[in-house]
């Protein structure tokens, strides 16, 4: 008993375990989706932001040196519709001047004055560009303008224009071109300099922010610097979190909890099997089997039945591997011996001269103890080891020294060894060869397959074949129509058993099936 309730507190554990480490596991995945989805998304707006950016000051300079190229009268009405013409067609353009030397003596937009001509530049470039990033004195009408000069004419930008509120999707935003703000938005804001920042995504803990870095290098390189609260960004992803997430758990939770269920269904299957084999409720039934030809009964196939208190039938076919699989074999094989033997001391004389034939499981044989105690219980019911046949499937005859001499052994004492569910294993005739056998048993599904079309119908006879060659008797299993019965009476086998007879009996069915017969 303290076995499998060890066992289950175990299972219980493993569950806990279970359930809690893929639950972190599956967060910490979807926490990593969400960051790099994140991060790609602020890569994409920060590219679109530059594009932007180096496309008004590459239009800029390209548009001042076609006006630069044009021959003006300067600050003429011509040439001042023209700057105008040019400074309205662009959103971001707040007016065009006319330079000669150090003064500027004309110029169209929407603002003018002092504050386009201010003292000091910010980049004086080899190729004739004078910058001036947008700073207090470059301040009009409360707009810090970008200012870029090319020989006779400039352009005053208006900076936050560069940036499209429209895509920030709630961020906060700076551009930075060559090392200083370009532009920003909303413009108060105050942003940490793109060189204090690590590349890419990060957490800002300290200031309950997410922070990302982007660096683009164009003609000039550029890096936008996004801001966002940690509520925004955890708003975006609280409901794909909470769905992967619940979804996950609740498959990891239903997937654990049907591995348990099993288990515990399979660990009190088991200490059950072992109470019903310990308290003799595994009952024998038996399958009559006949001399073909003569329709005589000459004994039973003694097989295993286990019903548990709540009525349910289960299966030889699981509480055998069931049996095997926690060590219980040989204690099932002779708890049914038991059985047999008190069945057989109630039955009449004639049914005394039958053979019993006993299914062994594949621990029988490997156990030193079986043979001795299986003798002793048959000494004690005065039962002749003549009197029982024992059942070997294939799987039980490895080829080892020491089942070998088990098997010889058992035989030497009386019993005929029978080889069950032949040419469903591993039988070779020389395999077979090595052991000393009495009786191969032909499996159901070449029986079943007689006279169709199915490969293994034409089995049987090689079957039958290999059966003479090693002098061994042959009992056909599951035989169902008075076909088959007649197809292998006329090859000469000579037992059988199958429902086309009888299927097993209890005791009394048993008895009455055999007293009708013997009539
Ligand atoms: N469809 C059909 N079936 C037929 C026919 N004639 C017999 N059978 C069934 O075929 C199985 C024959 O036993 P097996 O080949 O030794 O195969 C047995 C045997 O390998 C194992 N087994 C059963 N009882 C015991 C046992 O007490 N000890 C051991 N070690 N194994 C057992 O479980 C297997 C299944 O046993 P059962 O469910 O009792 O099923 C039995 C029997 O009821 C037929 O004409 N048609």
């Amino acid at each position: 008993m303290g076995s499998p309730r060890n066992a289950l507190l175990f299972v219980s554990l493993a569950g806990a375990i279970g359930v809690a480490l893929p639950a972190t596991l599956l967060l910490w995945v979807i926490w990593q989706q969400t960051v790099m989805a994140e991060e790609q998304r602020l890569t994409k707006l920060s590219e679109d932001l530059a594009a932007q950016t180096e496309h008004a000051i590459v239009d800029a300079r390209a548009l001042l040196e076609e006006l630069n190229s044009q021959a003006f009268e300067p600050c003429s009405p011509h040439h001042l519709l023209t700057l105008q013409n040019e400074a309205l067609s662009r959103v971001h353009v707040r007016a065009i001047g006319y330079w000669e030397a150090a003064n500027r003596l004309c110029g169209a937009g929407l603002v003018q004055g002092q504050r386009l001509t201010p003292a000091r530049a910010s980049r004086i470039y080899d190729s004739g560009v004078i910058a001036w990033w947008p700073s207090a004195a470059t301040t009009a009408g409360d707009v810090a303008l970008f200012l870029m000069r090319f020989g006779n004419h400039d352009m005053a930008i208006d900076p936050r224009l560069l940036i499209t509120p429209g895509q920030l999707e709630g961020k906060q935003v700076a551009v930075w071109v060559e090392g200083m703000q370009m532009a920003a938005y909303p413009e108060a804001s105050v942003f940490p300099a793109p060189d204090e920042l690590p590349e890419g995504l990060f957490v800002d803990r300290a200031n309950n922010r997410v922070v990302s870095r982007v660096s683009v290098d164009s003609l000039f390189p550029i890096e936008v610097v996004a801001v966002q609260s940690f509520e925004d960004f955890w708003d975006r992803y609280r409901m794909l979190v909470i769905a992967v997430g619940g979804i996950g758990l609740v498959l990891i939770t239903l997937w654990l909890g049907l591995v348990w269920r099993y288990l515990s269904r399979q660990l009190s299957l088991e200490s059950s099997l072992r109470a019903a084999i310990d308290g003799g409720r595994i009952h024998a039934v038996y399958q009559p089997i006949v001399e073909l030809r003569s329709g005589r009964c000459v004994g039973a196939e003694v097989l295993g039945r286990w019903t548990e208190k709540n009525g349910t039938a289960i299966s030889p076919e699981i509480f055998v591997p069931l049996a095997e699989k926690a060590g219980l074999g040989t204690r099932l094989t002779l708890s049914i011996l038991e059985n047999l033997l008190q069945h057989m001391a109630n039955w009449p004389e004639p049914e005394k001269e039958m053979v019993y034939h006993l299914n062994l499981t594949e621990q029988d044989l490997a156990q030193p103890g079986f043979s001795r105690r299986l003798g002793e219980l048959l000494d004690e019911h005065g039962v002749a080891p003549e009197r029982i046949a024992l059942e070997i499937t294939e799987r039980a005859l490895l080829d080892s020294d020491v089942i070998r001499q088990r098997v010889a052994e058992l035989r030497d004492k009386g019993h005929s060894i029978a080889i069950d569910d032949f040419g469903t294993g591993y039988s070779s005739l020389a395999y077979l060869q090595k052991f000393e056998l009495d009786t191969l048993k032909i499996d159901k599904t070449f029986v079943d397959s007689l006279q169709t079309e199915a490969v293994t119908s034409s089995v049987i006879r090689p079957i039958i074949d290999l059966a003479r060659a090693l002098d061994l008797e042959i009992i056909a299993e599951g035989i169902e129509s008075g076909e088959q019965m007649q197809w292998l009476v006329e090859r000469d086998v000579e037992c059988g058993q199958g429902y086309w007879y009888s299927p097993a009996l209890g005791e009394s069915g048993f008895k009455a099936w055999y007293l009708d017969k013997a009539r």
